[in-house]
């Protein structure tokens, strides 16, 4: 996404200011120019990226560095604070009986976002009620029942109704007894006037406490547009991006919230009703400049942890971290990242492991789809608990056994060790970094500097 791409860009320009207590205006040039590219590669509007980079350049060279700050960590933390304020807070959503109505354009995920949105309610403790008013598309009724039924939320729709504002406010009705009002409404390929007039009517019957917009990540320079229409018909509270999983560089929703002057309320990260996060500015450029984001990291793996069931577990995710790797835990890391989603994106919340030192990785080590992972499931199931610990050991009559076993191949079984030795070395590689002496320090120096986000990248970070 478009962040990602600076976040990598960005690390190599810094690190020519490594050692350095003074910068130039030439190195300020530099940064200013590499963010300008990356932003503009990624579609974010041009005036939002030369208001951006004027405002770094202003300060990286009015500003006087506190003393004893080496010249990367001050331009690094100007950067930090101008990319919080160009993406602002989260839109606020308090935990409390509210009316969320859903707008976008046709296929920008605003159906499978009301299930997620209202899956995520649920996890707060509150009653959330998904209203499909969208009679437009054929199957969007269907879609939605069926993932509120994944997501164990109430649901109203009429698969045979064709008044999306009746609809509405029959849904209201239905579901009085939610907390969370979370009405979807259709989309159409443009905005269209009867779109717009549609929603307008829908908007005067639910009367919602917020608006979100619902935007694919890969929209560009269209977002504009859209954002104001949207904001002017019903007003728009906040962003929700869908689709980061993929290769989009989102750079046209930030353009969308600069637009309607909000903020981003959600990412969709995948096609589960699982696959969404609550927009949380810090921990996501700190995600992005290559920080790592502990506090994700664990709220992920906790509820891996809830999925990966009730059998008796004493797998520790820290054991991965500290070098006790076995396949036993890499067939439970399988479990819980079927449940955290793609490993590139979980290795991303690792301090140390975003940008640089993923991308020098073999892509195949990121490389494990649902299927591989099934088939490795299977192959694991035949195996031995001695094979499992030491599978460095296992030879060739085993590898026999093993594909005879799970009723798959010798190759697979290979392909499978393979894998784990991959894994074993990166996880290495990320060891070798001392992590946890590192992250200590850094949640020190976070601490002492007031909690804000920049205080562990001084000095030593895993840049
Ligand atoms: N990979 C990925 N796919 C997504 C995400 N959000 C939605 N999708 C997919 O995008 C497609 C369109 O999503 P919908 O939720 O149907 O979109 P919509 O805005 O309701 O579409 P209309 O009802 O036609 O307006 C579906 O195939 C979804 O599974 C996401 O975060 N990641």
């Amino acid at each position: 996404m478009v962040l990602d791409d600076l976040g990598s860009s960005l690390r190599g320009t810094l690190d020519k200011l490594r050692g350095k207590s003074r910068i130039s205006e030439e190195d300020v040039e530099d940064v200013v120019k590499e963010i300008q590219r990356s932003l503009l590669s990624a579609d974010v509007d041009v005036s939002l990226v030369m208001e951006l980079s004027d405002n770094i350049k202003t300060r990286a060279l009015e500003e006087e560095p506190p003393a004893g700050t080496p010249a990367r960590d001050f331009v690094l933390r100007i950067v930090y604070e101008e990319l919080v304020d160009l993406i602002g807070e989260s839109t606020d959503l308090p935990l409390e009986e509210q009316t969320i109505l859903l707008a976008g354009l046709q296929g920008s995920g605003k159906t499978t976002t009301s299930a997620k949105m209202a899956w995520w309610f649920s996890t707060k403790g509150l009653r959330p009620a998904v209203i499909q008013t969208d009679t437009f598309r054929p199957g969007a009724y269907e879609q939605a029942k069926e993932m509120c039924r994944r997501a164990e939320v109430d649901f109203y729709g009429d698969p045979d109704g064709d008044d999306p504002v009746q609809i509405a406010r029959d849904g209201l009705e239905a579901t009085s007894e939610a907390d969370v009002h979370i009405v979807d409404t259709a989309g159409r390929h443009a905005l269209e006037d009867d779109l717009i007039d549609e929603i307008e009517d829908i908007e005067d019957v639910v009367d919602p406490d917020v608006g979100l917009l619902v935007l694919d990540a890969a929209i560009g320079q269209g977002a504009k547009d859209q954002a104001q229409q949207f904001d002017e018909s019903v007003g728009i509270d906040g962003v929700v991006i869908t689709k980061l999983d993929g290769t989009a560089k989102g750079g046209g929703a930030l353009t969308a919230v600069d637009q309607t002057d909000s903020s981003i309320a959600f990412l969709g990260t995948g096609e589960e009703v699982q696959d969404i996060e609550r927009f949380e500015p810090n921990g996501f450029i700190s995600r992005l400049l290559g920080m790592g984001d502990l506090a994700q990291l664990a709220e992920r793996v906790e509820r891996a942890m809830e999925h990966t069931g009730e059998e008796e577990d004493d797998w520790d995710p820290e054991d991965m971290l500290e070098g006790q790797f076995t396949l036993k835990d890499m067939q439970k890391q399988m479990e819980a990242m079927n449940n955290m989603g793609p490993l590139d994106q979980v290795l991303d919340m690792i301090p140390g492991f975003g940008g640089g030192i993923k991308d020098q990785l073999p892509d195949d080590a990121m490389d494990v789809t649902q299927d591989r992972m099934r088939t490795f499931e299977v192959i694991m199931d035949s195996m031995t608990d001695a094979e499992k610990e030491y599978p460095r050991a296992i030879g060739a009559d085993q590898i026999r056994r093993i594909a005879r076993g799970s009723g798959t191949s010798e190759e697979s079984v290979r392909e499978l060790l393979q894998q784990f030795k991959m894994m074993e070395r990166t996880l290495k590689q990320f060891q070798g970094m001392g992590s946890d002496k590192e992250m200590q320090r850094m949640m020190q120096q976070m601490q002492q500097q007031g909690g804000g986000g920049m205080g562990g990248m001084g000095g030593g970070g895993p840049f």
